[in-house]
């Protein structure tokens, strides 16, 4: 008997050095708003009022913590020294752009946070989870570790929980975690389908690769996650993203697609053989049919997809059908805001659009699903997990006086060497670790 589970929604709290760096080259937001400024406490406030209207809809939301910035460790470890405010000063003058990278709140879409396998797929019946390398980035290749710690935190009860470290930080294996991910399935308590997207092979120079854009994930990546969680064969599937999309924008397979249930709504552009990924998912899908949703270039072309970021929406279940929640720059584009009417009077599996407004956090490329990481908790797990970071209307107040208290309303490049800065995020981060009961998982705690 399968048991009973829910989709539980982990988003990262915006961290309070959120700004625009350009550090994300095929990544088409970064790049265009590099220098802009940044409003770390609009962003992390957007992020919680997100994380609250979902809760008061009912859904399980959870908060994952961001990552203390400027990272001085990292720049011990490239040569930097004397005191922190000498390190800053010395990194400012001698390498903006590496400074620029330590100090990204880039940890705030948790989609790329970690890949996690509910129990129900995994071979000894825990969940898995493994946090993504994110090697294709160095601002984002420094984060994996504070993740594990993080996760380990919550998700503490190894009887329930397993985790992996994340996979050897080069490109052949770069992984980029849940954005490069789906699952379905007919009931979360049952075993699903696990669909792996990845951007090019690694150890075969002769398969497609986009030519303008990195792909950030390996087929040997998301083949390797797979043998850690113990998923079975029949259960898995593994599909070449288009590199065309790559090319035109879409770094992640969750700019261009996303699933929930046994629904999968996707652009037309969005795999290399679209026929043979929904073939291999409609064979190992059980005890539902997979409702496919094709969205074509004539509804929606592929530059209105990048721009307006309707794929990255969260796809829900609700009362009556699903509910997919997107961006409010999806109201901004004629044919996207056309499509979406359309959409919801289909008679489709997807009933309702609720519009988010995460503007600080799409300015950077991440949208709704970027911003959340999903783990399908059966009901033992959901009690074993630390409380401390479930979102309840008491802790969204707690997090709100703590962002008002805590975060600058405006940021550029030159604030980032500014040792005040350091100090006011490692004091908001202290007082942070207390509020959700995580204990000592920074290295200035440690
Ligand atoms: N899932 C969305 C990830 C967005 C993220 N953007 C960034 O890191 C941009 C940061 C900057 O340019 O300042 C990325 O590209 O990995």
């Amino acid at each position: 008997m399968a048991k009973h589970a829910v989709e539980a929604n982990f988003d990262g709290l915006v961290g309070p050095t959120h700004n625009y760096a350009g550090l994300s080259w095929g990544n088409v937001a970064s790049k265009s708003n590099v220098n802009a400024v940044s409003n770390p406490k609009e962003a992390a406030l957007q992020g919680l009022a997100k994380m609250k209207a979902l809760a008061d809809r009912g859904y399980m939301q959870g908060v994952l913590p961001p990552h203390e910035r400027p990272h001085v460790p990292t720049l011990r470890s490239l040569g930097f020294e004397g005191s922190d405010e000498q390190i800053l000063q010395a990194a400012a003058k001698q390498s903006p752009a590496i400074l620029a990278a330590v100090s990204s709140a880039s940890t705030m879409w948790t989609a790329n946070a970690a890949t996690v396998s509910p129990s129900a797929d995994t071979a000894d019946r825990r969940v898995h989870f493994t946090p993504a390398n994110l090697s294709a980035k160095f601002h984002r290749s420094i984060e994996h570790k504070v993740t594990g710690r993080a996760l380990k935190a919550i998700f503490r009860d190894e009887q329930y929980f397993a985790h992996h470290s994340a996979l050897p930080s080069v490109s052949h294996f770069g992984d980029e975690g849940a954005a490069n991910h789906t699952r379905l399935c007919s009931h979360y308590g049952e075993p699903g389908v696990e669909l792996f997207v990845y951007g090019q092979q690694a150890f075969n120079q002769q398969a497609p690769a986009p030519v303008k854009y990195p792909a950030r994930q390996t087929l040997e990546a998301s083949q390797a996650v797979a043998r850690l969680h113990g998923l079975a064969e029949r259960n898995l599937v593994f599909a070449q993203q288009n590199p065309a999309a790559i090319d035109a924008g879409v770094f992640h397979n969750d700019v261009i697609a996303v699933g929930n249930g046994n629904c999968l709504f996707y652009h037309e552009q969005a795999f290399l053989d679209e026929a043979r990924v929904l073939a291999d998912i409609r064979e190992r899908l059980t005890g539902t049919e997979l409702e496919a949703i094709k969205v074509s270039g004539q509804q929606v072309p592929l530059e209105d997809a990048v721009a307006s970021y309707l794929f990255n929406s969260q796809l829900l279940n609700s009362p009556d059908g699903m509910l997919l929640v997107v961006p409010g720059e999806c109201r901004e584009i004629a044919s996207v805001s056309q499509y979406l009417d359309q959409l919801v009077s289909s008679d489709g599996p997807i009933t309702s659009v609720e519009v988010m407004d995460v503007k600080q956090s799409m300015r950077n490329g991440g949208g709704p699903a970027c911003l959340r990481l999903r783990v399908v908790l059966n009901d033992e797990e959901r009690h074993a997990i630390n409380q401390g970071v479930v979102l309840t209307d008491e802790l969204y107040q707690r997090l709100t006086s703590w962002v008002e208290a805590h975060y600058r309303d405006r940021l550029v490049q030159d604030d980032l060497a500014d040792p005040k800065l350091l100090n006011e995020v490692r004091q908001a981060l202290d007082e942070l670790t207390g509020i959700l009961h995580l204990g000592p998982i920074y290295d200035f705690q440690r």
